[in-house]
């Protein structure tokens, strides 16, 4: 499913910042996206969805500039030419719960200046047929479940062919099945065009994205290929049978030794590392979160 699109830079950031009174959410954040998924993982309040938000042309940065499919944001025609080819499905969307899922769709489609109706009404109705809803399209969204109201969502992102799509964490709350689901809609999303895709799972990054960013406290961490976030962790993830208290951070796993990660000691079980693990060590455990 991985996406393997490289190619030449189609969003480039130079030195984003933006403070929220004494907080510096973005603190000179420089990246470069090319076509494909790119996957942005983070702990709480790293800076993600406002990354994102400053991507998608919803809040101007205070500092640095990026230009996106050849488009200044920082110009008012800039701006208005990349949010015509700007698909964003934000964290919280803001669904009028007594639409159903066709009418909404059909109003961001009006938003989108799809002002043909015969044109418009395909439209509508090819995205809610790509996200599997065409059966429900009729139902009022107060009635859809989560996982469908996130694939209405969606829709509505791909409404217009948009060239850049930014997804805030979309397979949030969804059951392993719709996840997979998700995976591949956002994959097929991810072929000829430049997604940015924000998520706490790291498992959508291995298994999706053909390039990762770690953000924390404002600032890249890391930038490149899933398998370099992974290489990080090699020969730095060990077994034990009791805690290891010289370990970054350890965790009783199922079948009840300890995976450690950190600096092994001499003569350690060294195990294959994953995404995670790779990910875990550049926050270098500081702000890691780690679920058993
Ligand atoms: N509108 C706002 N007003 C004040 N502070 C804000 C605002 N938006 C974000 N922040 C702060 O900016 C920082 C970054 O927040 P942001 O929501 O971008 O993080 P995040 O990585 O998306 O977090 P999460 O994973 O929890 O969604 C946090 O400290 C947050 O409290």
């Amino acid at each position: 499913m991985t996406t393997t699109s490289t190619g030449p830079a189609t969003l480039t950031a130079t030195d984003l910042s933006l403070r929220f009174g004494g907080t510096r959410a973005l603190d000179g954040v420089s990246l470069r996206l090319t076509r494909g998924v790119t996957g942005l993982l983070g702990p709480n309040g790293a800076g993600k969805t406002t990354l994102l938000r400053v991507l998608a042309t919803a809040v101007p940065p205070d500092g640095g500039a990026f230009t996106a499919l050849g488009h200044d944001p920082g110009t008012a025609s800039g701006r208005l030419a990349l949010r015509r080819t700007l698909g964003y499905l934000p964290q919280t969307p803001g669904f009028h719960p007594d639409f159903t899922a066709f009418e909404f769709v059909d109003y961001v489609a009006i938003l989108k200046e799809l002002t043909d109706r015969g044109a418009r009404l395909r439209e509508v109705r090819r995205v809610l047929e790509a996200v599997d809803l065409s059966e429900v399209r009729g139902t009022r969204i107060k009635r859809l479940s989560g996982g469908m109201r996130q694939r209405v969502a969606l829709a509505a992102a791909l409404v217009g062919e948009p060239g850049f799509l930014v997804l805030d964490e979309p397979t949030v709350g969804l059951d392993p099945e719709q996840r997979m689901r998700f995976r591949e809609l956002i994959a097929q999303a991810g072929e000829g065009r430049t997604v940015l895709l924000s998520t706490h799972q790291t498992e959508d990054v291995a298994m999706l994205c053909h390039r990762v960013v770690v953000l924390a406290e404002g600032r890249v961490r890391f930038e490149g290929t899933p398998a370099d976030l992974t290489a990080r962790a090699a020969g730095r993830v060990w077994s034990s049978t009791e805690r290891d208290p010289n370990a970054l951070a350890g965790w009783r796993t199922g079948t009840g030794t300890f995976r450690n990660i950190g600096d092994p000691p001499t003569g350690a079980e060294l195990l294959e590392p994953t995404l995670e693990d790779g990910y875990l060590l550049t926050l270098d455990g500081e702000s890691a979160e780690v679920t058993a």
